[in-house]
């Protein structure tokens, strides 16, 4: 990718604050700041492998040798690991009693729950609660206006005060408060304020001393150069009320490579407490050079100075793009969504394309790096950035819910493994989960073919297609533990004609309570991805549900779910016919695709289930497997069987093209009753052709009434079958039609045979 030639057309300017009386250029720099390590919670959220229980223990107990009296220890809502290692700083006494164990929540109820479980009996705590608050953040992450911004932060200010004034009745454990306008840098100043004024009045009791409220000003992006962050500071901490109850934080981050300078003017302009970690590591980092290939610069120093750069080196080390934990890559994810809208109506305006990405202050392909390494998901992950790979990878959209369901399953791996998930892992995960991917991840149900079909309606005075609109039938084979099944089921759609038809034949009975779809791809390629959500029938509030995703070029074709079902015992296949019967046409079926492989198109089905119990009622009622195999090879002359030789068969035979369309000529052997005889004849197609050179040779008129076709075993093993409905007229007899099935590997010569045996059965007169 060449240099920008104008940048200016991709990055908007910023315009800093106008503080033309600043005061902190003059100040004396002599005030020793509170230091916060964040190591361990902003630290340990930008590592690739989030560090052990044990690691943090080790880092703790060093941070606490050095002397550091706050130590921000977890997000202990993100993982197990980062909970119970709180728990096991409480539990085993590792805090000393002078130091205050802060723990990281957003401002979400559930989280800041269990944030504070997290903390429930420690001596002191400070409980750090952020939400964003500039206008990306506001538009794309939270799609909050102002008021509902300022909204959020006062509920969530109050929960934690409840929170924690209920956990201090019960453990005694002292609280102070830390609230966080991340993003504070980019926020509108006069904004920030406002949010933190409310924010102190939610808290409502800011005192003085260890009382103070603590407001932390975050350059969480940094952007700009470090006496800008200064004046925002010397601004807020000129303007905010009852200073003296508050403790003004400093958060710079690195991006520029001035975090340590602006933590060091922001002191200047009035900062009481500093947050960092040691030896530069935290989020990503911090050029009118042309390092749009930085990467053959970087490759060249390294050889030449034999030093590694370090993986958060401004600009150039390897992490520095790179986003692990979940709000950050929530906000790129939409970063990228929301970008993609605008600058497509930048380029119907042909306005300027600019760039405006969360956590992305410039685009990684600006010095040549791909994206391939922007989202990498670990421990500290959340449903955004894996959704985020599932969609580059899999092109699969999932809805929300989903998204949380499939985030406890990569959650649990990567906590167990303690490691970062690759693509790989991802995509396997979810491949597993869902059975989504072809026979490898088959699950317990897979469905082999379906038709969707009006419900005839049982209204006899209705002339039909009304109500046969209003409902569905589902005829499908299904794979249940490898053994086929066939199965029927009526609904008002699709879904829930499959839902009658597996509570019917196998016992499961679940309800839809969520349904979502989505294409793939455009134009004649493009599938329909759909998402449905089941849960125990008659239960749509119920906790638990599954989900399951199909991919298919019919939106019906795709939907499937057969997670649910899980170790459960299924009904098996048992046959009963005759008096007492009762399986059904279905079950009839199932044993038949079972035992010859063969899927009978469902009008067959019912011909040989007629069939079948004619039989069983001469034999006595019951009639057995293998039976009723070989009643079904005999009446269908179909395998190796003691039939008579059939009066019509296929002997060689070509066909050719005839003009540009389908019509064919059919020329070739039939033999009639053992003796072979050259027959030509022309149709529409194969079967129509060999019908015509049929036809001069026989009394009255063949005409096909159905025809189907499915292939059996798979790779080089496959064989085609079909099936064929034949009419039979002869002037002054009554109409007649029989079923033909033929199987080849030539698709063509499988339904000619399947027209011969038919109208072998049909005994036509030659
Ligand atoms: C600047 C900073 O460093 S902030 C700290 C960043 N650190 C981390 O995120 C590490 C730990 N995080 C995690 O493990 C996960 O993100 C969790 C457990 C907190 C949440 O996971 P999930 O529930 O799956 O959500 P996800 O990670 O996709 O987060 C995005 C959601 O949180 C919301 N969100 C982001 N920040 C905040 C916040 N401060 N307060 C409230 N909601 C927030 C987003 O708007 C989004 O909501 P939406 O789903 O309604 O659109
Ligand atoms: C959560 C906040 C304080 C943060 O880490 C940031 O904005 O950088």
């Amino acid at each position: 990718m060449p240099m920008l030639a104008d940048p200016s057309t991709k990055y908007k300017g910023y315009t800093p604050i106008d503080l033309p009386d600043r005061k902190w250029p003059s100040q004396k720099y002599g005030k020793v700041p509170v230091w916060l390590s964040t190591d361990l919670r902003d630290g340990n959220q930008a590592l690739a492998n989030p560090m052990t229980v044990e690691q943090k223990t080790l880092f703790f107990r060093q941070l606490v040798k050095c002397g550091v009296k706050e130590i921000e220890a977890a997000y202990p809502a993100a993982s197990d690991t980062d909970f119970q290692f709180v728990r096991g700083l409480i539990e085993n006494n590792e805090v000393p009693e002078d130091t205050w164990i802060q723990v990281l929540t957003p401002a979400r109820e559930d989280l800041i729950r269990r944030t504070i479980d997290s903390v429930a009996g420690a001596k002191k705590a400070i409980i750090h609660m952020y939400n964003a608050t500039s206008p990306t953040f506001r538009d794309v992450v939270f799609r909050n206006s102002k008021e509902k911004t300022i909204e959020l932060a006062i509920t969530h200010t109050k929960i934690v005060r409840q929170l924690t004034e209920e956990c201090t009745a019960k453990y005694g454990t002292k609280f102070r408060y830390e609230y966080s306008p991340e993003t504070f840098t980019q926020t509108e100043p006069e904004f920030a304020i406002e949010v933190c004024e409310a924010v102190k009045a939610a808290w409502g009791k800011a005192g003085t001393g260890e009382d103070r409220i603590i407001f932390n000003l975050p350059a969480t992006v940094e952007i700009a150069p470090p006496n800008h962050y200064a004046d925002q500071i010397e601004n807020f901490c000129r303007k905010i009320s009852e200073r003296e109850k508050i403790i003004v934080s400093l958060h710079p981050h690195n991006d520029r490579g001035c975090g340590i300078a602006a933590a060091e003017l922001g002191m200047m302009a009035g900062g009481d407490r500093i947050e960092g970690c040691l030896f530069g590591n935290g989020e990503r980092t911090g050029n009118c050079l042309d390092f749009s290939d930085l990467q053959s610069t970087i490759d060249t120093v390294t050889q030449c100075n034999d030093l590694p750069i370090h993986p958060r080196y401004p600009w150039a080390g390897d992490l520095v793009f790179t986003a692990f934990s979940g709000s950050h890559q929530d906000a790129i994810k939409k970063g990228f969504e929301a970008q993609r809208i605008r600058h497509t109506e930048a380029e119907a305006t042909r306005g300027p394309k600019y760039w405006d990405i969360p956590y992305l202050p410039i685009d990684p392909a600006d010095l040549g790096q791909n994206y391939e390494a922007v989202i990498r998901v670990n421990s500290q992950s959340g449903k955004g950035g894996i959704a985020y790979l599932v969609k580059q990878h899999l092109h699969l959209d999932m809805p929300r819910k989903m998204q949380i369901s499939f985030y406890q399953v990569v959650q649990a791996i990567s906590d167990r493994e303690a490691r970062e998930m690759t693509v790989d892992d991802i995509t396997t995960a979810f491949r597993d989960t869902y059975h989504f991917g072809g026979s490898k991840y088959a699950g317990r149900l897979a469905l082999r073919n379906f038709k969707i079909s009006n419900e005839p309606s049982d209204d006899p005075n209705d002339s039909g297609d009304e109500a046969a609109d209003e409902r569905r039938r589902f005829d499908g084979t299904i794979k249940v533990d490898g053994v086929y099944r066939v199965i029927r089921g009526n609904g008002n759609g699709p879904l829930s004609a499959l839902l009658d038809a597996l509570k019917t034949h196998l016992d499961l009975d679940f309800s839809i309570r969520d349904y979502i779809e989505h294409s793939v791809g455009e134009g004649q390629e493009s599938k329909a991805a759909s998402y449905v959500e089941i849960v125990p029938a008659g239960d749509r509030k119920s906790s638990v549900s599954w989900w399951g995703v199909g991919l298919d070029s019919d939106i019906a074709g795709s939907a499937r779910s057969t997670s649910a079902i899980g170790g459960r015992a299924l009904p098996e296949l048992k046959l009963s016919v005759g008096f007492n019967a009762r399986s059904g046409q279905e079950d009839v079926a199932s044993l038949i695709v079972n035992a010859l492989g063969l899927e009978l198109p469902r009008r067959l089905q019912t011909s040989f289930f007629e069939l079948v119990q004619r039989t069983a009622r001469d034999s006595g009622g019951e009639i057995s497997y293998e039976s009723l195999t070989n009643l079904f090879k005999t009446s269908y002359r179909f395998g190796d069987v003691n039939a008579s030789p059939a009066p019509f068969g296929l002997g060689s035979f070509k066909l050719e093209h005839v003009g540009e369309g389908s019509r064919r000529q059919f020329v070739g052997e039939i033999i009639f009753n053992g003796e072979a005889k050259a027959v030509a004849g022309e149709g529409n197609g194969p079967l129509s052709s060999a019908l015509a050179a049929l036809h001069p040779h026989i009394e009255g008129e063949l005409s096909i009434r159905e025809y189907s076709e499915h292939s059996i075993g798979e790779g080089t093993e496959v064989v085609a079958a079909s099936y064929v409905e034949l009419l039979y007229e002869v002037p002054g007899s009554k109409k007649r039609s029989a079923w033909g099935i033929g199987t080849d590997t030539d698709i063509t010569a499988s339904g000619i045979k399947a027209v011969f045996n038919a109208a072998s059965s049909l005994e036509v007169v030659a």
